[in-house]
């Protein structure tokens, strides 16, 4: 397994840049905003290597669910030198190979992956949150789908209270919030 040196102060700096917007996209929801994150140069490696680092298995490649999970599987796999397969929503990829329908909170969607994610590959999948859980339970669910291995899950960020955690329980997360 990949490890990087990291410790607990700089993932607690790279937590103390995520902003709270009260009320977004709707009330009662309080949105937890990466982009102040993104922006700082030292949290972005911090977090790239630790989601390596946290990783609990051998991996081929990293996997992102569109689009914020993207941010994250793409500057993880560049630091570990290995590559990305984007897991896209419906309709966006020119030539998917698997595709698997879910229900969310409010109506139904789906993702595809490409044939580049082949057969038997050990897939680290990555996402910026854990929240319901139902995007990544998808995300994992596709993976196989595909015939892969799933080798970890990773978030930044787990939120506590929105049952993530029941539903992809071997996620790994960097913090809580
Ligand atoms: O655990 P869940 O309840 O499924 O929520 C987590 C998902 O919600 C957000 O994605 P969103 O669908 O808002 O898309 P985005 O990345 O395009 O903003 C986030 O990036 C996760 O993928
Ligand atoms: N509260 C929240 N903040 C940011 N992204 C989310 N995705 C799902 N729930 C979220």
């Amino acid at each position: 397994m990949i490890t990087f040196p990291s410790d607990a102060d700089s993932i607690a700096y790279a937590r103390s840049l995520i902003r709270t917007i009260a009320d977004y996209p709707k009330p009662g929801v309080q949105f937890r905003d990466i982009t102040p994150l993104l922006a700082d140069g030292q949290a972005m490696q911090t977090v790239a290597e630790a989601l390596i680092s946290q990783a609990n298995s051998e991996f081929d490649v990293v996997a992102g669910v569109e689009a914020r999970g993207f941010i994250f599987a793409g500057a993880a796999a560049a630091v570990c030198g290995r590559g990305m397969v984007p897991i896209r929503k419906q309709g966006k990829l020119p030539m998917p190979a698997h595709r698997l329908a879910y229900d969310k909170e409010y109506g139904h969607d789906a993702l595809e992956v490409s044939p580049e994610l082949e057969a038997g590959m050990r897939v680290l999948l990555i996402d910026d949150i854990l929240a319901t859980g139902g995007t990544l339970k998808a995300g994992a669910e596709l993976m196989r789908l595909a015939g892969a291995e799933l080798a970890s899950i990773g978030v930044v960020m787990e939120l506590q209270g929105l049952g993530g955690r029941t539903v992809v329980p071997e996620t790994k997360a960097l913090f809580s919030l």
